[in-house]
């Protein structure tokens, strides 16, 4: 039987701004000199009453324009920030793969990052030795795996961070715009190592801006604007990728 893994329910999430476009330019001016006048905070509504939810091996494709409010809505899930009023429930091992490698430490190796997220997972040290070499195979970093992460590229961090997440066996993966990191081979083998964690029954919440990627990886979609679902059903509606290979590049 299926079973909701992910719910959200009645989500707002709203932020507090710091500053007011709506004050007048007049009004800017005026509190240049005087002393006791403060710019009043004001709140963005981020997310706007979004309920959905997300069966168990169920992948869910999310999608938006620039700001539509994807990247919050993961977080929210991911429990990093709580939603302002509402309710998100997950069940299960959840992993999140926002920012990849954003939780890494600056000073310290790839290696000793790896034995750092991993702890943070719940690893023992001696099950991250076990999984190490198969990491760092799959980071294809080589050597560079002994100097501290502040010396990486971009491309390299999101490659420690993917081969990490992929390795702490989760039930559901939060997967934020993770083809927009990396090399074309590299992409091509994550998106490889997540079909094959989907067909054993990993649940997947796969953010991206490519229609045909979300068509060929996810059973639905949701479609958020200015913090609103605007639009949810199955993928089978959305534009199909072309045959071919072309399509996950
Ligand atoms: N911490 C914050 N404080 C204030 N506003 C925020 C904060 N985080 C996000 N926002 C605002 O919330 C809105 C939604 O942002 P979000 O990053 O969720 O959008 P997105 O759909 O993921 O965009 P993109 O496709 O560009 O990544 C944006 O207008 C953004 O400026």
């Amino acid at each position: 039987m299926s079973e909701p893994v992910i719910i959200v329910e009645q989500v707002t999430k709203d932020f507090v701004l710091h500053h007011n476009a709506q004050d007048s330019l007049k009004k800017r001016v005026v509190g240049l000199f005087d002393k006791r006048w403060r710019p009043q905070p004001h709140r963005f509504r981020a997310l706007d009453n979004v309920s959905f939810s997300v069966e168990r091996g169920e992948a869910l494709g999310l999608m938006g324009h620039n700001g539509s409010g994807k990247s919050t809505l993961l977080t929210l899930i991911a429990g990093i920030v709580p939603p302002t009023t509402g309710r998100v429930v997950t069940r299960g091992r959840l992993v999140p793969m926002i920012a990849l490698g954003v939780g890494f430490n600056p000073e310290l190796t790839g290696e000793e990052n790896i034995y750092l997220n991993a702890s943070l997972f719940g690893l023992k040290n001696r099950e991250t030795r076990a999984l190490f070499s198969s990491i760092l195979d799959f980071s294809e970093l080589g050597e560079f795996i002994y100097e501290p992460v502040k010396n990486y590229s971009s491309g390299m961090y999101a490659r420690l961070g993917f081969s990490v997440a992929v390795h702490l066996d989760p039930e559901i993966l939060l997967a934020d715009e993770i083809l927009s990191v990396g090399d074309a081979d590299f992409q091509l083998k994550c998106l490889d190592r997540i079909e094959t964690m989907r067909k054993n029954g990993m649940t997947l919440l796969f953010v991206s801006h490519a229609e045909s990627q979300v068509a060929q990886f996810c059973d639905r979609y949701v479609r958020l604007e200015h913090g609103r679902i605007v639009r949810q059903g199955s993928t089978a509606e959305l534009e199909q990728p072309s045959v071919g290979a072309a399509v996950r590049a």
